[in-house]
């Protein structure tokens, strides 16, 4: 017979336990509200109450106030109205001043650590980019950044050499046809296909470059997975989700998502490759076979040399690596194309090195180049590509900005895009003007030092030498081989930024950079 004791209390129905926890939460809410905007060691700076007493504030701009109203344009607001440091949240500075770049993001001695809703956008954690804690970061960066040294990239420069080649076989093809071409799509297929020759090895390449239709799709999803962003700000855990889900369910919610995933689930495949190939390997093979390679090689912990983990990594540079290049090229050709002046003292530049259009120059040639390389620096500042804030913390120390001292640990971050077009350090920042970037000029020292589109310190682009050899590779075959005229393109539709989705993105009824080939050189 089982033994019943009874309770010493009724154990309330459902509805009274509601009615009893919706006020006891209103009120929990209520008291963390005013805690924030009184007590909180945040409280003192400046900033409206609102968005200091409740991340809601930044929710409910995220989620349904519209493209051109996400939280990143209400920062902007707030500084026009506080200046130029605010608290945007309950948790978080923004500070809107280049001097305080190269304290915030510092290298050297300096430990900082990602603040973990920013580092998780991607939805891997677990590569560079979405590691929090400062050591483990150093740790699995020092394992590929050889991987990404200048070195590295100068002896595989055949390789984007290569890659040229065939995105000179798509201009090609547009010239036969007589048809305009989106020029983001070919230049996110070459940049896409350089970097996974350059890291993946010839197992990882996509192939985009020789397959139009796959190559739009890749870049519709790119599109696709970057106007989630501001979703999976606030959701982090929607990618890592996503990924496990059946395909069948993945492609019914989006077919964009869908490519995603496979290229990510690839990647894991790679690395399982590579594990189970690497005791095969011998001599410079075994460390530089492709970047998995190089981690497993690498003094890192055998948890770090997981499938799971490895596969972030990969995707994690994939995914950082080719549309930041398209995009900056993309930009470059606009605005050559659209101021012929500029365009012009390019071609007699490039005729000065490249007499015959098909001799092949090294980078090195080219990087010696003032034009050139002003027209990239100038590119690259316009482009003013990542338009989410960065965040990083001090673990241990007060971060100092005019009369503020910020406590340790609190996530300080700036905005790359608003800091490129600020006018008070770049006069009419809207105005392509590569003479920023000539020696002759009397501001050439002071706008390098605003220089920044790879960030700077221990986060800094890892990228950045494969970027260089790139785009100056490229744009100086492109603009020496062919002629080119922009095609119905309206800057405010196609070019500017419109929403913030990390990069920025143009309107949603852009039709795309469109240019037309209207001639060769041979
Ligand atoms: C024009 C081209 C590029 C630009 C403007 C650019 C810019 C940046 C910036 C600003 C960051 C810091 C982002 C943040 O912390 O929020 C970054 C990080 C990163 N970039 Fe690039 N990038 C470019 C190309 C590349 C390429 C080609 C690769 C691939 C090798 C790459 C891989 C990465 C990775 C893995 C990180 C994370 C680094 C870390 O957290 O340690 N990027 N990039």
């Amino acid at each position: 017979m089982a033994l019943t004791f009874p309770l010493p209390w009724e154990i309330p129905s459902w509805p009274i336990l509601l009615t009893a926890l919706l006020p006891l939460s209103l009120l929990y809410a209520i008291v963390l509200g005013i805690y924030r905007i009184t007590l909180h060691p945040l409280a003192r700076f400046p900033g409206s109450k609102l968005p200091a007493a409740t991340g809601w504030y930044e929710f409910c701009f995220d989620i349904f106030r519209g493209p051109r109203n996400t939280f990143a344009f209400e920062i902007e607001r707030m500084h026009e109205r506080y200046g130029p440091i605010v608290r945007i949240n309950p948790h978080e500075i923004h500070i809107s001043d280049p001097n305080f770049f190269d304290t915030l993001y510092a290298g050297g001695n300096a430990r900082r650590d990602k603040y973990p809703p920013a580092a998780h956008v991607q939805g891997t954690p677990q590569g560079i980019f979405g590691t929090i804690d400062h050591k483990t970061h150093r740790r699995r960066r020092a394992a590929i950044s050889g991987y990404f040294s200048r070195q590295s990239v100068m002896q595989g420069q055949w390789l984007i050499k290569e890659k040229i080649d065939l995105l000179c076989e798509v201009f090609r093809s547009s010239l036969r046809s007589n048809q305009p071409i989106n020029i983001r799509i070919p230049l996110l297929a070459f940049s896409t296909d350089t970097f996974c020759a350059h890291t993946l090895g010839p197992r990882g390449c996509m192939h985009l470059l020789k397959n139009p239709e796959r190559a739009t799709e890749w870049r519709n999803s790119i599109i696709g997975l970057l106007h989630w962003t501001p979703l999976v700000r606030q959701f982090p855990w929607v990618i890592p989700f996503a990924i496990e889900l059946p395909m069948w369910m993945i492609k019914a919610v989006s077919r964009e998502m869908a490519l995603v995933v496979r290229i990510f689930r690839d990647m894991r495949t790679q690395a399982a490759v590579a594990i189970a190939e690497h005791d095969k390997l011998e001599g410079g093979e075994k460390t530089r076979a492709n970047v998995f390679h190089t981690i497993l090689s690498s003094p890192l912990h055998p948890r770090e040399k997981e499938v799971k983990r490895m596969a972030q990594e990969g995707f994690n540079i994939l995914s950082a690596s080719g549309d930041t290049i398209a995009r900056t090229l993309t930009t470059a050709m606009y605005h050559l194309l659209a101021n012929p002046p500029a365009l012009q003292k390019l071609k007699d530049e490039l005729r000065t090195v490249m007499p015959d259009p098909s001799i092949e120059v090294d980078l090195t040639t080219l990087e010696a180049l003032p034009w050139l390389t002003a027209v990239l620096k100038e590119s690259l500042r316009i482009a003013a590509l990542i338009t989410t804030r960065a965040p990083l913390r001090a673990p241990t120390e007060w971060l100092r900005y005019q009369e503020w001292a910020i406590p340790p640990d609190t996530p300080v971050s700036m905005t790359l895009s608003s800091l490129m077009m600020d006018a008070n350090t770049f006069p009419s920042p809207e105005l392509f003007i590569p003479e920023r970037w000539l020696e002759s000029n009397p501001d050439y020292k002071r706008n390098n030092t605003y220089f920044f589109p790879f960030h700077k310190g221990h986060r800094n682009c890892i990228g950045i030498n494969l970027a260089w050899c790139q785009m100056y590779l490229s744009l100086a075959k492109l603009f020496r081989r062919f002629d080119f005229e922009l095609y119905d393109v309206v800057r405010e539709r196609d070019i500017d930024h419109h929403r913030d989705c990390f990069l920025g993105e143009p309107r949603d009824d852009t039709k795309g950079v469109r240019v037309k080939v209207i001639g060769e050189m041979r």
